[in-house]
C-alpha cells in the first residue's frame, strides 16, 4: 500500500505524530533525462511533511528540540536546484534523506512536481509521492544539508540515513559546492543530543567528512552532458533480504525497527562498499509466503474452500510491496452474509472486527463453519461490485509508474473484471487525483515489483486485520458520532432509503440517532440527464472503525444493487461517510470528512435540519448551516419531506404514485432505468431486529408539536424519536463527539431542528410499514393518520435560506425542462391537500389558483409560472414528445414568494395513504424571504 501523503504515521508509543508541513517550495532545476533537460532547466516543485513530536521544542518553546522549517525549506530548493539526476524519483529520495537527517524527525512525506515535463500531450502535473521513515529509509544519502553542516555528527542520530550514504555509495557532496546554510547553535545542541541519543542506538555509525568523497556538482549555466549520475543504488545484500515477512509484517514500533539489509554497520566498523548497479533498486522483494502461510485461519479456510471446491478469491491485479500489503481488502460478505449478520446478537460484528486488531499471537488453525467461509468468499456468480469499490493498489490510486506494465493475462480475470468496471476504475482514478487538490496528476511510485503480481487477495486480506494500517483502522474505545449522508435516484428510491436506514441501524456497531428530512434534490455532477435524487442525512453513532463503518456502508449499498457505470452516474443507493468524530484524515479508499461534503446542499441541507448547529470540521468546513445555504446546488433542493419514513407506503405496484415501483418519469411511466431496477436484487426480506437489541417498549406517538415539526422555522416543533433509554455508552477520547448535537435521545431538536423516526422494516412487507403503533428499533410507531405531519400553516423561510441571498432563480440551476424521469413521491392524503398551500410568508394564505398548481406568489403577472419540472402553469413544458408530465396529475406545486414546494395532492390513479409533509426549502428568487 502505498500511504496518502500527508495522512497520519503514528509514532513508537502508538499515537499519531505532529506535522510539520511545507508546501510549495520551488526551484529551477536540471533533472531529467533530456539533454534538453539538463540544458534548460524547468520548474520544480516540492511539498514535505515531516512527522514528529513536536511537544519538546513546545514545552521549552525551542527551536533545538524541534526542527526549523526554514533549514527544511533550505535543503529541498537546493535539491531541487541542484545535482542534476534523471528521475524525480531521485529527487524525492533525496530530499527525504535529507529531512530524515535530522534525528527529531521519524518519517517523511516528499512530493516532487514536475508540471514542465516533456510530455506530448496536455496534462496538469507529474507528481511523485513518497513516504520515508525509519524502517523504509531512504535509499539514496541526503546531499550535505542544513542539518548536518555544523556538524556531520547530527547524522548519527537514531536511523540516521547519512551512514546508509555510504553504504549505498553514495557520494556525499562537500560542503563548499552544495549550498548550505549556516548551521545555528541551537543545531550544534541537537548534535550533542544526537550524538548522546546514538549511545542507545548501537547500530548508528558514524561517518566524519572525510569518508564523503566530495563530487562536483555542474553548474546550472554549463549543463552536464548527458550521461548518468554517480548515484548509485542501494543493493541489499540477498542474504539480508529474505525475511520480507518479518520485515514487511511484524507490528513493531516505527523506530525499533530498521530493515537489517540497510541498517547501518555498528559504530566503528567500516562500511563495506557494496556493488552498485545503475538506478535505484527496488525494496527487496522475494517469495512472497502463501496466505496461509502466515495466517493459520486463512489456511483453514483455503482447506475449506478446496474441500468445497470452491476458488480462492484472486486480486489478480494486485500487486505488493511488502509494506503495501495493508492495502484495505474488503472482507467480502455476500448478501447472504449481510443478512445471517444481521440475525446475530449484538456484538456479532464487533467480533468480526475485532480480526482488524493486531494479535500477539496467531490463532489456532480451526476449521471454519462454511457460513464464516462464505464471508470470505463468495460465490463467484454473485458479482460483488465491492471488488471495484476498493481503490485497487497502484492502478487505482495512480501509483502504478509509467510505462509499468503487467502481461495482460495477469490481469484478466473475466469472472471478476468486466470492462465497464474496469471502466470505472479509471474514473475513480481520476476522481482521486481531482481530489488530491483540483488538479490533474499523475503520480508515479519509485517501484513495483513484479513478483508482488497475482498473490491471492487474502493474503493482503489478512494483513490488513492483522495490523491496523492507519487511523481509519482504529477500533474506538466508545461510540463516535458520525454522519452518514444516503441518497438515490434510481429504482425506487424511497423504498430504497427507508430499507437502507433500517438496515444500518441493525447493525451492530451502528445506531443510528436520528434521521433528517427527505430531500428531492437535482442530481448535481454525472451524466447531464439523470433523474432527481432523494437526499437525507442520518445521525448516528458508532463502535465501529471508521474503515469498518465504510465497509457497512458499501455493504447496505451493495445489498440495494449498487453499480458503478460512471462517476456521479445514477444509483440505486449511496451511502456515504461524512464525518467520524471530528477525524480529519485520508486515505486510498476513505477520506473524512467525505471531501465534497462541504459544497453540496444535498448533505448539508438535510443534515443542518437536524442538526442545526452542526459544524462540518476539516478543511472547507464549518456551520452546516451556513455552507448549506452557500453550497452550489442550493437552488437543487427542490423540497424536503418529514415524514418519509413513518407514513406508511402504498401498495406494491400501485401506479404512478406508489413508491414501490421504478423511478417515475414525468409522464407517470417508466423510465429507461426500468432496466436497472429489473437487475436489481430482490428487495431484502422482512427482518426483525437484531435480538442484542435492547427491548423496546410501546411508546407513544410520534409527536408533532404546533406548527409541524419542521425545522425550519416555519414549523416550531419537532418530530420526537421515542427510543427507548439506552445504557451511556463510553464517548472515545482519539475523536471526540463530533460538534453537532446528535442526543440520542431525540428530545427537542435544537433550533426546532425535525428528526425522522427510523422507519421499521420489522413486519410488513419488505418496505412496508409495520402495524400501527408496533415499536421497532426503540421507535414507536404511530398509527398512519397519527403519523401524519401537518402541513405548514405559517411557513417561513427555512433558517439556512433566510441567511442566504441566491442570486440564481433557481430553475437555471436545475436540469433541463426535458428530464425524464422523477423519483418516487410518497403518498399523500388527499385530506391534506388544501393544507398543502403554503401561504406567503408575509401575508395571508392564498387559495391556489387550480387545484394541481397553486400559484401563490410566484412571477409577476402575464409571466408563465415555470417551476423546475418544466411546467408551465400546469402545462407540460418543454417536455420531450409532448409527454404530460406526472405532476399535472398528482402533485400540487405550491408557490410562496421567493419559495418553492411542491406538494402530493390528489391523485386521481393510485392509492393515497398519508401526506407526506413537502415543504418549502427554496427561496426560488433568489431573494431573502
Ligand atoms: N467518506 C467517504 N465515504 C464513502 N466513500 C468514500 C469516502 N471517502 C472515500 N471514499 C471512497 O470513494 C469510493 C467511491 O465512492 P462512491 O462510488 O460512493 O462515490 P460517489 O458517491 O459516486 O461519489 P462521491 O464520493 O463524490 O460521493 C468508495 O469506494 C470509497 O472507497
Ligand atoms: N443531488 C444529488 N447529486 C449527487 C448525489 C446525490 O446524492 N444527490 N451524489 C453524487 C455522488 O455521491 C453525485 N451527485
Amino acid at each position: 500500500m502505498t500511504t496518502a501523503f500527508g495522512t497520519g504515521v503514528t509514532g513508537p508509543d502508538g499515537r499519531s505524530l505532529d506535522q510539520v508541513q511545507l508546501t510549495g517550495v520551488s526551484a529551477r532545476g536540471y533533472h531529467g533525462v533530456l539533454p534538453s533537460e539538463r540544458q534548460t532547466g524547468q520548474e520544480f516543485r516540492a511539498d514535505v511533511v515531516l512527522y514528529l513530536d513536536t511537544r519538546p521544542a513546545a514545552a521549552g518553546d525551542d527551536l533545538a528540540q524541534t526542527v526549523s522549517y526554514a533549514d527544511v525549506a533550505q535543503d529541498v530548493h537546493d535539491i531541487l536546484a541542484g545535482e542534476p539526476v534523471d528521475l524525480v524519483e531521485t529527487v524525492a529520495e533525496r530530499i527525504a534523506a535529507a529531512v530524515l537527517a535530522r534525528p527529531q524527525v521519524e518519517a517523511v512525506d516528499v512530493r516532487v512536481h514536475k508540471p514542465q515535463a516533456p510530455i506530448p500531450v496536455p496534462f496538469a502535473d507529474v507528481e511523485v509521492a513518497i513516504r520515508r521513515d525509519r524502517v523504509r529509509m531512504p535509499v539514496v544519502a541526503a546531499p550535505a544539508t542544513t542539518a548536518d553542516s555544523a556538524d556531520t555528527s547530527l547524522m548519527t542520530g537514531p536511523g540516521s540515513v547519512a551512514v546508509s550514504a555510504d553504504l549505498l555509495g553514495y557520494e556525499a557532496e562537500p560542503r563548499d559546492t552544495f549550498p548550505a546554510s549556516s548551521p545555528t547553535d541551537s543545531w550544534n545542541e541537537a548534535a550533542e543530543q544526537a550524538r548522546s541519543d546514538s549511545d542507545s542506538a548501537p547500530f548508528v555509525g558514524e561517518l566524519e567528512p572525510q569518508d564523503l568523497e566530495p563530487v562536483s556538482r555542474p553548474a546550472h549555466d554549463e549543463p552536464a552532458p548527458f550521461e548518468r549520475e554517480p548515484y548509485e543504488p542501494y543493493q541489499p545484500e540477498p542474504a539480508e533480504a529474505a525475511p520480507l515477512r518479518a520485515e514487511a509484517f511484524e507490528p513493531e514500533p516505527l523506530v525499533s525497527r530498521v530493515p537489517s539489509s540497510i541498517a547501518p554497520a555498528p559504530v566503528g566498523d567500516a562500511p563495506e562498499p557494496l556493488p552498485v548497479p545503475e538506478l535505484i533498486a527496488p525494496e527487496p522483494l522475494q517469495v512472497i509466503p502463501a496466505a496461509w502461510e502466515l495466517q493459520p485461519e486463512a489456511s483453514a479456510q483455503a482447506e475449506q474452500r478446496d474441500q468445497l471446491g470452491q476458488e480462492p478469491t484472486f486480486r489478480p491485479d494486485e500487486k505488493f510491496l511488502p509494506e503495501q500489503a495493508f492495502e484495505p481488502v474488503q472482507q467480502y460478505e455476500s448478501v447472504q452474509g449481510l443478512d445471517q449478520r444481521r440475525d446475530q446478537p449484538i456484538g456479532f460484528e464487533q467480533q468480526q472486527y475485532d480480526q482488524f486488531t493486531p494479535q500477539s499471537e496467531p490463532a489456532q488453525p480451526e476449521p471454519q463453519p462454511f457460513e464464516q467461509a462464505q464471508s470470505f468468499d463468495p460465490p463467484q456468480s454473485f458479482e460483488q461490485p465491492q471488488s471495484f469499490d476498493q481503490p485497487q493498489p497502484f492502478e487505482q490510486a495512480g501509483y502504478e509508474p509509467q510505462g509499468y506494465e503487467q502481461p495482460a493475462s495477469q490481469f484478466e480475470q473475466p469472472q471478476r473484471l468486466e470492462p465497464q468496471q474496469n471502466q470505472y476504475d479509471q474514473l475513480f482514478e481520476q476522481q482521486q487525483q481531482y481530489d488530491q487538490g483540483g488538479t490533474e496528476t499523475t503520480r508515479v511510485s519509485a517501484a513495483v515489483p513484479d513478483s508482488a503480481v497475482g498473490q491471492p487477495e487474502q493474503y493482503a486480506s489478512e494483513q490488513y486485520q492483522a495490523e491496523p494500517r492507519d487511523r481509519f483502522d482504529e477500533v474506538p474505545a466508545g461510540y463516535v458520532d458520525v454522519v452518514i449522508a444516503i441518497g438515490a435516484n434510481l429504482g425506487d428510491p424511497q423504498a430504497t432509503m427507508r430499507s437502507a436506514v433500517a438496515e444500518l441501524d441493525r447493525m451492530s456497531g451502528l445506531q443510528i440517532t436520528d434521521v433528517s428530512p427527505l430531500a428531492r434534490t437535482a442530481a448535481v455532477g454525472g451524466p447531464e440527464e439523470q433523474p432527481d435524487y432523494l437526499n437525507a442525512v442520518l445521525l448516528a453513532r458508532t463502535t465501529l472503525s471508521a474503515r469498518g463503518l465504510l465497509q457497512l456502508c458499501q455493504e447496505v449499498e451493495n445489498v440495494h444493487g449498487r453499480t458503478r457505470e460512471e462517476r456521479w452516474g445514477p444509483r440505486t443507493l449511496d451511502v456515504d461517510v461524512i464525518t467520524y468524530g471530528n477525524l480529519t484524515d485520508a486515505a486510498e479508499d476513505l477520506e473524512v470528512p467525505h471531501p465534497r461534503a462541504h459544497e453540496r446542499a444535498f448533505v448539508l441541507e438535510p443534515w443542518s435540519q437536524i442538526a442545526p448547529d452542526a459544524v462540518l470540521p476539516g478543511l472547507g468546513g464549518g456551520p452546516v448551516a451556513q455552507l448549506a445555504a452557500t453550497a452550489p446546488d442550493r437552488a437543487g433542493i427542490r423540497w424536503l419531506a418529514l415524514d418519509w419514513l413513518t407514513d406508511p407506503e402504498p401498495e406494491q405496484g400501485g401506479g404512478p404514485t406508489g413508491s414501490n415501483h421504478p423511478a417515475v418519469s414525468d409522464d407517470g411511466g417508466s423510465t429507461g432505468q426500468d432496466s436497472h431496477s429489473a437487475e436489481m436484487p430482490p428487495a431484502l426480506p422482512p427482518s426483525v431486529p437484531p435480538s442484542g437489541r435492547p427491548p423496546v417498549l410501546p411508546a407513544g406517538p410520534v409527536v408533532e408539536v404546533p406548527g409541524g415539526g419542521h425545522p425550519q422555522g416555519h414549523h416550531s416543533g419537532q418530530v420526537e424519536l421515542d427510543r427507548q433509554p439506552q445504557p451511556a455508552a463510553p464517548q472515545q477520547e482519539a475523536y471526540p463527539a463530533a460538534p453537532h448535537p446528535q442526543s440520542f435521545s431525540s428530545g427537542p431538536v435544537p433550533g426546532g431542528g425535525g428528526s425522522v423516526p427510523i422507519p421499521q422494516a420489522a413486519s410488513a412487507g419488505p418496505f412496508g410499514a409495520p402495524p400501527a403503533g408496533m415499536p421497532v428499533n426503540g421507535l414507536a410507531v404511530p398509527p398512519p393518520e397519527e403519523a401524519l405531519v401537518p402541513a405548514p400553516q405559517a411557513p417561513i423561510a427555512p433558517r439556512a435560506v433566510r441567511d442566504t441571498a441566491h442570486e440564481a432563480p433557481a430553475h437555471e440551476l436545475l436540469p433541463p425542462a426535458q428530464s425524464q424521469a422523477k423519483p418516487v413521491f410518497a403518498p399523500v392524503n388527499p385530506s391534506r391537500q388544501q393544507s398543502g398551500v403554503f401561504p406567503p410568508l408575509n401575508g395571508a394564505p392564498q387559495e391556489p389558483a387550480n387545484p394541481l398548481f397553486a400559484p401563490v406568489g410566484g412571477p409577476p403577472t402575464g409571466q408563465p409560472d415555470q417551476v423546475p419540472n418544466g411546467h408551465v402553469n400546469g402545462q407540460p413544458n418543454g417536455q420531450p414528445n409532448g409527454q404530460q408530465d406526472a405532476y399535472d396529475n398528482d402533485h400540487t406545486v405550491i408557490r410562496v414568494p421567493g419559495f418553492v414546494a411542491e406538494q402530493r395532492a390528489a391523485a386521481s390513479d393510485g392509492p393515497i395513504d398519508s401526506v407526506p409533509s413537502w415543504v418549502p426549502v427554496r427561496d426560488e428568487r433568489g431573494r431573502d424571504a
